[in-house]
């Protein structure tokens, strides 16, 4: 489903991302994790299409990514960002519909009429209280609901999230993970969502991509990235690592005051430009 080779990326002649390779099947969902500004957003718009690299390859179904047309790949692909819905003026349905921007004309007709699917949305979602309302009357996770409701309109095949959950309290964060894996499930859609929460993305993901200083930390199943001292080296704290007494997924416990020796974070460019190869 999706293939990436050898991407690498610089801003302002600084290297942010650096050879990363990797590929994600159709119906898996991989997380991307690491500290922050490690690159995961970045890569996230690489694969979006919204920014383009500058050495490496994408593909999609097999296809170069730059091969599709702009409204083409908006039937592929959907992505949720944090805060991504225009904040006025729109009613919460006006901005679902406009997740079926991709199958109108340039009329703004669509062959099939889409009232029945963003019915369904409403229901599922809960968003049905505040349908009529304006986004700027609503809480940032009631809008964040919104946005999902808008790229579930757009049925993609491929979903990509970044830091979906940001804005919800726990009750909302599990729906949220919860309705993208019931919609996983029933459509074979393929997820790859950047998390900081390492719980949450041990709960939800298949496999994890550990990015640190712009390069693959580790790529593997939950258990084999979430290990203690790869944690510990790559965010600088040591967690305990426990498996949830339910799933058996891991969970991390922090341990407040807890360093690897020679703790602390070196974040400079030089660190960046330097920084050490890991094992894939
Ligand atoms: N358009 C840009 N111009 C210059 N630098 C950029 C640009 N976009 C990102 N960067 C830099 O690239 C690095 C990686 O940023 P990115 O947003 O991908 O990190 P991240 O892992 O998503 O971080 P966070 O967890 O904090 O959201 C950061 O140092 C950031 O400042």
């Amino acid at each position: 489903m999706i293939e990436v080779k050898g991407l690498s990326k610089s801003f302002e002649g600084r290297r942010v991302l650096d050879g990363i390779s990797f590929s994600v099947a159709r119906g898996e969902t991989l997380g991307i994790i690491g500290p922050n500004g490690s690159g995961k957003s970045t890569l996230l718009k690489l694969v979006s299409g919204v920014e383009t690299p500058d050495a490496g390859d994408i593909r999609l179904d097999g296809k170069p990514i730059a091969s599709y047309a702009r409204k083409e790949l908006a039937r592929w692909l959907a992505v949720l960002q944090q805060d991504a819905l225009p904040p006025v003026g729109f009613t919460v349905r006006e901005v679902l519909e406009m997740g079926r921007f991709p199958f109108q004309n340039w009329l703004g007709e669509e062959p099939a009429d889409s009232a029945a699917l963003i019915d369904g949305i409403v229901e599922k979602l809960r968003l049905a209280p505040f349908a009529s309302r304006t986004l700027e009357h609503l809480s940032g996770g009631e809008r964040q609901r919104v946005a999902l409701g808008k790229v579930m309109a757009q049925q993609p095949r491929l979903l990509l999230l970044d830091e979906p959950t940001t804005y919800l309290d726990i009750g909302y964060q599990m729906q949220m993970m919860d309705t993208v894996r019931k919609w996983q499930q029933d459509e074979r859609l393929t997820v790859v969502a950047v998390l900081h929460d390492l719980n949450l993305a041990a709960q939800y993901c298949d496999r994890l991509l550990l990015v640190h200083r712009g390069r693959i930390a580790k790529l593997g199943t939950p258990w084999e990235v979430l290990e203690r001292g790869l944690i510990a080296e790559v965010y600088e704290t040591e967690p305990i690592v426990t498996a949830h007494p339910v799933t058996g997924a891991p969970q991390l416990l922090l341990q407040p005051g807890s360093y690897p020796s020679g703790g602390g974070r070196e974040d400079s460019d030089e660190d960046r430009q330097t920084a050490g190869t890991f094992t894939v």
